[in-house]
């Protein structure tokens, strides 16, 4: 190719934009070709307070060759930023409903951080309102243009959100239960540091199974199940229960007003979507926490380890052994999960 055809290719997006189409992708269709093998991905709602640091991590995996960032606002912005950096995935922008269909045509997997986030006072399910609509009209998306993808939805309230999803899924003939995964991480990640500092040890050498759901008591932490084996005082367990219920609050009085946490959220959803493509991409052994389609309670929902594979969370794991104060946690989780589910559903089936 000529030096001048080359550069008319590499500067196309800095001319006017075409109302027609998107002058990003033109941009990037030129170095998509030289692009790295990987799996495609795209998040909506990329332009957010968890949208954007997830993108910039997302861009830095190794294990992803393209990157679509959709939103209804700024995605331009985030996109051309994003895109400077010298990592190989391919970087495309999609702005407004228009362009969704776009983003979604051909990806393999699907992160969800759309929607409205809490304000000091509020429950996730107060967000209930907007964003179970949100979350609705991105899964019809998904379900035209990209049926076969892993959806890793974070949007709250998780525990409604996940079921409407899943009746969006069953409405359009889509349902794949192993692919619906509801992003519980951030609960593992804090109970990892808190119960870390508790013990005095590495965060990164603790795990803590947390299973039930994503809001308050639905948030069970199964503190008999630590690894490495521990114990701890009546006193430790009640205080490191509620500090990992009460962690997202924390993090909304702390900001005052300025959102729910982005970069500790983040951080947690790309280490759940790296363990979702080490699954695709055939890797053992992948485990982790995630709100599911389960048989492990009498409710069609719950969050457990489940295995990572090629086709999604191919196994859900039972809860295992819980003492009396999990027993009694369980319970209070089921009362107030059954009711969190059934919104989600009857939103969809009204
Ligand atoms: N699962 C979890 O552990 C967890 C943790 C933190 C936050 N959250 C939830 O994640 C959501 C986002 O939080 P945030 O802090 O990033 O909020 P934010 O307001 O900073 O960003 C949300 C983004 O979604 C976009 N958006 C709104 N409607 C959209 C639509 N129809 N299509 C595409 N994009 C749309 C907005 O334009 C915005 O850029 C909230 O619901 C929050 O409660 C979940
Ligand atoms: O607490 C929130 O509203 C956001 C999120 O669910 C969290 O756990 O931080």
């Amino acid at each position: 190719m000529e030096a001048r055809q080359r550069i008319a290719r590499l500067t196309a997006h800095l001319n006017p934009p075409n109302p027609q189409g998107n002058p990003m992708l033109e941009q990037i269709n030129c170095r998509a070709k030289g692009g790295s093998p990987g799996f495609k991905v795209a998040i909506l709602g990329a332009a957010g307070g968890i949208g954007q640091p997830l993108a910039m991590l997302m861009k830095m995996n190794p294990l992803v060759s393209v990157l679509h960032l959709y939103d209804v606002v700024n995605a331009p912005g985030v996109t051309a930023d994003i895109s400077h950096m010298d990592t190989g995935a391919v970087v495309r922008g999609f702005l407004g409903a228009p362009q969704l269909e776009a983003a979604l045509t051909g990806m393999e997997l699907v992160i969800i951080p759309a929607g409205v986030p809490r304000k000091p006072g509020m429950t996730r399910d107060d967000l209930f309102k907007i964003n179970a609509g949100i979350v609705k009209t991105l899964c019809e998306g998904v379900a035209k243009c990209c049926p076969n993808a892993i959806v890793n939805l974070i949007s709250n309230p998780v525990n409604s959100t996940v079921p409407i999803a899943a009746e969006v899924f069953k409405k359009a003939g889509t349902y794949d239960p192993k692919k619906l995964l509801g992003v519980t991480m951030l609960d593992v990640v804090r109970a990892n540091t808190f119960v870390a500092e508790v013990l005095g040890l590495d965060p990164r050498d603790v795990d803590v199974p947390v299973v039930g759901g994503h809001a308050g008591v639905t948030i069970l932490p199964l503190l008999s199940q630590v690894k490495p084996p521990c114990s701890f005082t009546p006193e430790e367990t009640e205080y490191l229960t509620k500090r990992i219920q009460d962690g997202g609050t924390e993090v909304v009085q702390a900001k005052a007003g300025a959102g729910s946490a982005t970069l500790s959220m983040a951080y947690a959803a790309v280490k759940f979507a790296d363990a979702c493509l080490r699954g695709l991409r055939g890797d053992a052994g992948v485990v982790e926490c995630a709100f599911v389609a389960s048989q492990v309670t009498e409710l069609p929902f719950f969050a457990t380890k489940v295995r990572l594979g090629r086709t999604g969370a191919e196994e859900v794991y039972q809860l295992g052994p819980l003492n009396e104060y999990e027993r009694a946690g369980l319970e209070e989780a089921k009362q107030e999960l059954a009711v969190s589910i059934e919104k989600g559903v009857s939103f969809i089936k009204k």
